[in-house]
């Protein structure tokens, strides 16, 4: 049976570089499910014909971590009949030996509930959208409120909802560096495995 690592949390919290790191670590596979939604969201039109048609070109186009693609994602991901088209790929992406890491919203809630290990990441606001300002050169202050609205829409939301699985552990790396983030997510696999 694979190792499923389940990694949630808010908009640049810090998941898809731990979850990057930890699959490297362990010789896991990785799956951003934020590029699924972004990709759809990118593609315009019907949102839920355009989840059920992704192609790994829609997901290779360039312009997908850009802040516009992260609220048309935000905005589409609401929709129960997008998510629930995404569903299958993700669970058969997880089901992969000998293990793997997914990072999004839902994957310790709805897509792997009985995930091995499930981290949610925080981070304060102003810290994550620092962070998210300097990556893509951008005004913190835009960033907050950008950041903010993302938030609220992913945790108001009535499908699968942004929120912790009550079996997560709570990693916050408002005051960690990349590599004490990682140290402490490494260290928490390792106690389950
Ligand atoms: N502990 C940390 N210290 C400093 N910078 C960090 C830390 N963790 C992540 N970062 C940086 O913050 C930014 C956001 O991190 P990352 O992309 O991992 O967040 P995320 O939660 O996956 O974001 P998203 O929700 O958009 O997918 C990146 O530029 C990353 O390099
Ligand atoms: N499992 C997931 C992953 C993402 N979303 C939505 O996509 C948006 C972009 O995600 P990023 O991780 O790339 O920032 C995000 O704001 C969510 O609306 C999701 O719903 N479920």
């Amino acid at each position: 049976m694979a190792f499923i690592i389940a990694i949630d949390g808010p908009a640049a919290s810090g998941k898809g570089t731990i979850a990057r790191a930890l699959a490297g670590h362990f010789g896991f596979h990785h799956l951003d499910t934020g590029m699924l939604y972004r990709a759809t969201g990118a593609k315009g039109g019907d949102p839920v014909a355009a989840a059920r048609g992704l192609t790994p070109a829609d997901l290779a186009r360039d312009d997908l971590r850009s802040a516009e693609a992260g609220q048309a994602a935000s905005r589409i991901a609401a929709i129960p009949e997008v998510r629930a088209a995404l569903v299958d790929f993700q669970r058969r992406f997880a089901e992969q030996a000998p293990g793997a890491v997914l990072d999004g919203r839902d994957i310790g809630t709805v897509i792997c509930p009985g995930a091995a290990v499930k981290l949610y990441v925080v981070a304060s606001d102003e810290v994550r959208a620092a962070r998210r300002a300097a990556e893509l050169g951008a005004d913190p202050d835009e960033m907050l409120a950008q950041l903010r609205e993302r938030d609220l829409r992913d945790s108001q939301r009535a499908a699968a909802p942004l929120r912790p699985a009550d079996d997560a552990v709570v990693l916050d790396t408002s005051a960690l560096s990349i590599e004490d983030a990682v140290a402490r997510a490494i260290a928490l696999v390792e106690r389950a495995r």
